[in-house]
């Protein structure tokens, strides 16, 4: 890998003109990257940590191996089109061997609800059935809707909405699927659900069944979103990739290489450089500038547009502030447990709710992935990796003393882990090793406002109507990644990279 450290770079001058410069290297920044690198483009993606992936990275303690966020992967499938991370290592002549997980969620819920979502739909269909037998009729017509849209994206080759001559050549190749999306962009998960069901247990079950990825309850998840993640589970199927997530972007950048681009790390980029109101280049925290003919923005909008710009921000961005927030970070507690209180044929991820009005709440949910059940190898032997996190906000952990910090670091996490003995009884007895983050640590590490997962509708909203794609108000100017149509997810953030792309692809007439 080459890795250029600020002292030894020899482009520290504005001499060279890159094609594209990406701010971030999440998967929406490599995507985006390895996309234009693959067309022939010159791309420099600077990333201000020591390694690559964002949310999707990794790091290594006493032979465990942590993945940072989520360890329930889409995006990996076979078929289709909507598989979209194996679509993308291809581009750049690059692979990953993943381990199909065969139950995507087990959640034990209020009341001792207890589902799983089995890989194999028919199954799943039936273990809920069995829990509801009265809305079997409404259950198979709400999940088979999600089908309906997933069957419109998965037909289409996809790519940049905001590009006229690939919607009308979509259009034309698939003009039914394109209607169907467009009927179902406007909508949001609750109103279809409850057309089709009206036991409120039920309806609270399809509540979590959108809060664990979209962190807002049905009635504000976007109808084409759920499309994708309710189906796909039982089509691409979640797979884990072997030695951790952190190899997606390792193989990314791999293949970014391959392609003649470059990353470089701890470049922490200050400013976006606007010379007539046009993006040009970037400043970086140590002074260094680089010119760049479109520059593309992987950070947040928050940040982007407050921290990045010294122009006044776009009205366009401030109508988008007002009708969506930042979501909640999280309370992530990393865990090395010993494989003796983990029984045969548990599964890899779980979802722990005890009251559902608690739900939305800090610490009312609790997830947690095992992701050692699908690859042994990054755990050291007779362990297992616990990754546990739960909502929380940044400003419950603001202005505390360094020790009140801590000791509220290790009360939380021994809270969280009480609750898991219900699960896993034993859990504490069988810990060996425990690390705990909590938002300042995804703020500071992830350089994310706050800390945030990503936006959340302030309100209702129309689906996904009033999420932007990747153009901004700055001509030059892009985003990609969560802050951008479709949302949170890597699978989501990977469409966004195939869509800006694209996009500067077409600009840059490549
Ligand atoms: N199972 C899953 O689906 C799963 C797992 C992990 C992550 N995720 C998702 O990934 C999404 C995030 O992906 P993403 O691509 O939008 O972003 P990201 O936050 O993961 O990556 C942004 C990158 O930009 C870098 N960065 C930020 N500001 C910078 C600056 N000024 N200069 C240089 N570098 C800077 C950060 O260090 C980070 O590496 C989240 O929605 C999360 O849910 C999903
Ligand atoms: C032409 C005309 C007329 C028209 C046109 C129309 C069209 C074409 C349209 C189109 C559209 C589109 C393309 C769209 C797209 C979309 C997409 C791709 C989407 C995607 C999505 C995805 C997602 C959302 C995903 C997500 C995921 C996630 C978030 C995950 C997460 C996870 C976690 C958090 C974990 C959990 C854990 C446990 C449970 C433990």
């Amino acid at each position: 890998m080459t890795t250029v450290s600020p002292k030894q770079s020899p482009t520290a001058t504005t001499d060279h003109l890159y094609d594209a410069i990406i701010i971030g290297s999440g998967i929406g920044g490599l995507v985006t990257a390895t996309q234009l690198a693959a067309k022939g483009a010159n791309v420099l993606v600077l990333e201000r940590y020591i390694i690559p992936g964002g949310s999707a990275g990794y790091f290594e303690r006493q032979g465990y191996r942590f993945d940072v966020g989520a360890s329930m992967i889409f995006g990996f499938g076979s078929q289709g089109t909507t598989n979209l991370l194996t679509r993308a290592l291809e581009a750049v002549e690059t692979s990953l061997e993943t381990i199909p997980d065969p139950v995507q969620i087990h959640y034990h819920l209020p009341n001792n609800l207890e589902v799983k979502v089995h890989r194999e739909y028919e199954k799943f269909i039936q273990e809920l059935i069995n829990q509801f037998p009265h809305e079997a009729e409404g259950i198979r017509k709400f999940y088979d809707e999600c089908w309906q849209v997933f069957n419109c994206l998965n037909s289409m080759e996809l790519l940049s909405l905001e590009e006229p001559r690939y919607l009308t050549r979509v259009f034309f190749q698939h003009p039914f699927a394109c209607l169907g999306l467009v009927k179902y962009l406007p909508q949001n998960v609750g109103d279809i659900a409850r057309r089709y069901i009206s036991d409120p247990a039920l309806l609270k079950f399809i509540d979590i069944e959108c809060y664990c990825w979209s962190v807002v309850p049905a009635e504000k998840t976007p109808m084409i979103n759920a499309g994708m993640v309710f189906s796909d589970r039982h089509y691409g199927g979640i797979n884990y990739p072997k030695g951790g997530v952190g190899q997606i972007a390792q193989k990314l950048v791999e293949g970014l290489e391959k392609k003649g681009s470059k990353i470089e790390y701890k470049a922490r980029v200050k400013e976006i450089i606007i010379e007539n109101n046009k993006a040009v280049g970037v400043r970086l925290a140590d002074g260094r500038e680089y010119r760049g003919k479109r520059i593309i923005s992987n950070a947040t909008r928050w940040d982007t547009f407050e921290k990045l710009l010294s122009v006044q921000k776009p009205k366009k961005e401030q109508k988008w502030q007002q009708r969506y927030q930042k979501s909640p970070s999280f309370l992530s507690l990393h865990l090395g447990v010993k494989s003796e209180i983990v029984p045969e044929n548990s599964d890899c991820h779980h979802i722990l709710l005890e009251e559902w009005e608690k739900m939305e709440e800090p610490e009312g949910t609790i997830f947690l992935s095992i992701p050692t059940l699908l690859d042994p190898s990054l755990a050291p032997e007779g362990c297992h990796i616990f990754h546990a996190f739960t909502p929380h906000w940044i400003d419950d952990w603001q202005g505390l003393s360094p020790q009140d910090y801590e000791q509220k670091k290790e009360e939380t996490a021994a809270k969280v882990i009480q609750r898991l003995e219900k699960i896993f009884p034993g859990l504490e007895e069988g810990l060996d090793y425990q690390e705990v983050g909590t938002p300042r640590t995804h703020r500071r590490f992830l350089g994310r406002d706050d800390g945030t997962y990503g936006p959340i509708p302030q309100k209702k909203l129309m689906g996904l109507l009033a999420m932007p794609f990747n153009q901004t108000a700055i001509s030059g100017l892009y985003c990609v990644g969560d802050s951008t149509f479709p949302g949170q997810g890597l699978n989501a953030v990977a469409f966004s990279g195939f869509a800006c792309a694209h996009r500067v692809a077409v600009d840059l007439g490549l």
